[in-house]
């Protein structure tokens, strides 16, 4: 095609966007803010009609003092009819079975036969991935400071945690699917590789996600149990938060198993908690690896504070000692503070 008719022939795809999302209420703005394999993710605006008939969008908005959105479209038409048919109704099944967590939010969906529409809470300050870039370049040092590290990944764990709890695999956990918002807080992204897992522990047996994420099972091409391949996931986050980088990279899996056999490198400077606490979730054997809960009462998870209390107690034996761990590890902070 030239490119002056295609230019055009986008003009009028575009324009047909902004009339559909106008017929649902919402101004579509030329600004993108992202794009996938199939989608291209713009900036919109609610309008004042659709929030008095959508709850969940004018008390979320109401809150934020503002009507912005992220409107992801896909163009059903041109995409895989794969993809169609399987990816994106997990991703909106996903996002519906989720919606309710600080962490995740679509606002509502719409489609007609030649694309479909997400309406999505606005993450403003782009992904994880480039945030530790920039922080890195800003600081001349690699990686976040430990205590920022910290403040994300309590969000990241509590978001993938209510993902388990309702039955849902990520699958695809890595810093390009962490996106922020105006305040710094974790929206967590891209569920077109989630999957429900009916029966706990039940196998799954597909590759998805990127390759330096990946749980060495699935690049065995081991049946896998999903929660594990994403706790996986998770401690390459926190090894690429802390470091800078990510903690093994190959191209081929047979290498990248190679690499994960090989004991991990830190830098001095990283707290042996830190440490502690990837190589946790760094394990080859699956049910080896630190679960939700462990990793969420983690003395590396506590704040600053709440760590040196745990160091205390750490020293202490008998019941007495048993009973503080147990509340620090389930948040009864103020018992423990107090007595
Ligand atoms: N809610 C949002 N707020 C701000 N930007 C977003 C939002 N959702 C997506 N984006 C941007 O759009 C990009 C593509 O979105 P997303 O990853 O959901 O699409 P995808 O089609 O699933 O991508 P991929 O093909 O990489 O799997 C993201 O990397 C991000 O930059």
């Amino acid at each position: 095609m030239k490119s002056s008719t295609k230019r055009d022939s986008n003009r009028r795809a575009f324009m047909d966007q902004v009339r559909e999302c106008w017929d649902n209420g919402y101004l579509l703005s030329s600004k993108k803010i992202g794009s996938g394999a199939f989608s291209k993710v713009y900036l919109g605006y609610a309008t004042h009609e659709r929030m008095r008939q959508n709850y969940k969008l004018s008390s979320d908005l109401r809150a934020k003092r503002h009507t912005m959105v992220a409107i992801k479209i896909i163009s059903t038409a041109e995409a895989p009819l794969e993809y169609s048919r399987k990816f994106l109704p997990r991703e909106i099944y996903s996002l519906n079975a989720t919606y309710k967590h600080l962490n995740i939010q679509l606002y509502e969906t719409y489609r007609n036969s030649q694309r479909s529409y997400l309406v999505l809470e606005l993450a403003s300050r782009g992904d994880l991935l480039e945030h530790i870039n920039a922080t890195s370049d800003r600081r001349c040092c690699p990686g976040l400071e430990e205590e920022e590290a910290r403040r994300l990944f309590r969000q990241l764990v509590s978001a993938v945690a209510h993902c388990h709890n309702v039955g849902i695999v990520h699958r695809d956990l890595k810093c390009e699917n962490i996106l922020l918002d105006d305040q710094g807080f974790v929206k967590l992204t891209d569920f077109g590789f989630a999957n429900r897992t009916a029966v706990k522990n039940s196998l799954l047996s597909t590759f998805c996600g990127s390759v330096a994420y990946t749980a060495p099972e699935i690049l065995m091409s081991k049946k896998y149990n999903g929660e594990q391949a994403d706790l996986w996931s998770l401690g390459v986050i926190l090894y690429a938060m802390v470091t800078g980088k990510l903690p093994f990279k190959e191209r081929q899996p047979h290498k990248m198993l190679h690499l994960m056999r090989q004991s991990l490198a830190f830098r001095p400077s990283l707290s042996q908690e830190c440490q502690d606490l990837i190589q946790g979730l760094l394990q080859l054997r699956p049910r080896a690896r630190l679960g939700l809960q462990q990793v969420a009462s983690h003395c590396w998870m506590l704040p600053a504070s709440h760590a040196l209390f745990h160091n205390v107690l750490s020293a202490m034996p008998g019941t007495e000692e048993k009973s503080l761990k147990s509340d620090l590890a389930s948040g009864n902070f103020s018992h423990t503070l107090t007595s």
